[in-house]
């Protein structure tokens, strides 16, 4: 199947992340709506229900129920499995007297056997369904579902989650004595936890289910998070059309470091194959023979002093620039990305460039007043931005201090606006894992914004570029592999 055409299919409404707060709020408006608590339950437990017979043959199933609602979910998953003449035994944690409300009126409808929650009751399941808590856990799991979890996840036996794995909080992706489930069923929309690591991970294979929300529900509550995905930036991306030329492709400036080189080299093939009109290297004289001798369409253009590089930029002829791969950490690079900023042109500060700010982080904040996209890794983050809170929280707060699009990368890249927009990404594979990976990414990103596509649009689109270009490639990837693996993504994308 092309992953990439039946996932374009999706609208940017589909890829909005509720928090934990907002999905109370949108059960809170669903029964405002006319659709009950009661039913709501009905539907998410019958979903899991569903999801559990496409996946497995009838087999038996043991049902972990917690206090909450989410245990409720787990009542109405062994009621209707059971109908379905699997063999279903429930186990719970408490009493299913203290449960409230819809909970408690699901739970009536069950008529077997309610074991207390231990890890001798795992005994003899062949499926395990994890119903104790939901994705607004308050505190760390411990005594009995601890240990019952635990003993659960030594063994072989599958484990389906209801709404996130128990111990995963859906705002953040922290476990708090999580086991990996192999399928987790959530409702109306994916929390961020879904796709933060560790959550991501212990989550397994991810099903969001309808259980009858009113589509309007979104619109009432303005979600601000995203799921990284095409349908969020596809109808922005740059391109080509008949009345095209290479300039209005727009032109992307790269400072060429001496002597890394190839890292600069990396990230103009990048910005190259992204679709930028003409790429350009500025490198210290020195390293031209270097640069000149093994680049074609990319043109190095040399210069002999600072000064130089500074009237580099005066000119109009540049529409976005990129300083950080191979740049070296001094007071030049830091100087040269301030010259940058201040044009108030896109401007990309990766890497070396962003260390360069460590000893004053609020020098970049105040030179920042264009469109401007940081791409640090996490070290590289902490040397300039505060390091507290959960990485999509963080990512949040470094935006919004310095006006930039910040782009936190890792196997869960998060990107956000100043405004307050964030979107995850999750379609990095892990063997992105190696050196030059990053410059590309931001030579990718450089090629989008010389097009005149926004920061926040470019940095998602090329976040998302790059982890297709990598999949597309499989295991042994170098990062001089991924430039050219962009035309096989975009033909896919545009097909
Ligand atoms: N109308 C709704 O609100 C719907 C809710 N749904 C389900 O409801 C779940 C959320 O329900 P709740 O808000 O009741 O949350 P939970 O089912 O996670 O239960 C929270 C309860 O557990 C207690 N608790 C939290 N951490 C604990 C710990 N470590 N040890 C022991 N007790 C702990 C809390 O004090 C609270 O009483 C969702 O995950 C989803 O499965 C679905 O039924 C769809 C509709
Ligand atoms: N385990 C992983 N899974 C997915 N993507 C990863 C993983 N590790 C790194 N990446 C991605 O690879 C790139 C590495 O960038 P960076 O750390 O700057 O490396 P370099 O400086 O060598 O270019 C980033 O885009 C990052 O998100
Ligand atoms: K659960």
């Amino acid at each position: 199947m092309n992953m990439l055409i039946s996932e374009s299919v999706l609208t940017n409404r589909q890829c909005a992340l509720l928090t934990v707060g907002q999905m109370a709020e949108a059960d809170r408006r669903s029964v405002a709506a006319g659709v009950s608590s009661f039913e709501l339950m009905a539907n998410a437990g019958a979903a899991v229900a569903h999801e559990i017979e496409c996946h497995w043959t009838p087999r038996p199933v043991l049902v972990l129920c917690g206090p909450g609602n989410n245990g409720g979910d787990g009542f109405v998953t062994a009621h209707v499995l059971a109908e379905a003449g699997w063999p279903v035994r429930v186990a719970m944690l408490g009493s299913r007297f203290s449960l409230k409300d819809e909970a408690r009126q699901h739970a009536q409808r069950w008529v077997g056997e309610v074991e207390a929650l231990s890890p001798e009751v795992l005994e003899g399941a062949e499926l395990i369904v994890d119903a104790l808590f939901g994705a607004g856990l308050s505190r760390p799991l411990q005594d009995q579902a601890l240990e019952t979890l635990a003993a659960a996840s030594h063994g072989t036996v599958p484990i389906v989650a209801i709404d996130t794995p128990s111990g995963v909080m859906g705002d953040s992706g922290e476990s708090l004595g999580a086991v990996p489930a192999v399928l987790t069923v959530t409702f109306f929309r994916k929390k961020p936890g879904h796709l933060l690591l560790p959550g991501r991970d212990l989550c397994g294979e991810v099903i969001v289910a309808d259980i009858g929300t009113p589509k309007a529900v979104l619109d009432a509550i303005a979600p601000q998070t995203y799921e990284n995905h095409p349908a969020l930036w596809l109808a922005n991306l740059p391109r080509a059309t008949s009345d095209t030329d290479k300039h209005s492709r727009g032109h992307a400036l790269i400072f060429g470091g001496y002597p890394m080189t190839g890292a600069a080299r990396m990230a103009a093939r990048g910005a190259a194959r992204a679709g930028s009109g003409l790429t350009t290297i500025a490198v210290p004289e020195i390293a031209f023979p270097i640069y000149a001798t093994v680049l074609d369409s990319i043109m190095v253009r040399p210069w002999l002093t600072p000064e130089d590089f500074g009237h580099l930029l005066n000119g109009s002829r540049f529409s976005a620039w990129l300083i950080g791969p191979g740049a070296g950490v001094d007071k030049e690079t830091f100087g040269h990305a301030l010259a940058m900023l201040a044009t108030g042109r896109p401007t990309i500060i990766d890497a070396d460039a962003i260390t360069a700010f460590q000893d004053e982080p609020g020098a970049l904040d105040r030179a920042i007043h264009g469109p401007c996209v940081l791409t640090p890794h996490e070290s590289e983050f902490r040397r300039v931005f505060d390091p507290f809170g959960d990485k999509l929280t963080r990512t949040r707060a470094a935006a919004r201090r310095c006006g930039a699009v910040v782009v936190l990368k890792g196997s869960d890249t998060v990107i956000a606006a100043p405004d307050g927009r964030a979107i995850i990404n999750a379609n990095a594979p892990p063997t992105l894992a190696t050196a030059g990976t990053g410059d590309v990414l931001s030579g990718i990103i450089l090629g989008l914004l010389a097009q005149g596509m926004s920061a926040f649009d470019s940095a998602a689109a090329g976040v998302w570029l790059h982890g297709a270009a990598a999949a597309e490639f499989g295991p042994g990837l170098l990062a001089e592999d991924l430039p050219d693996l962009l035309p096989a993504v975009f033909r896919r994308l545009y097909s």
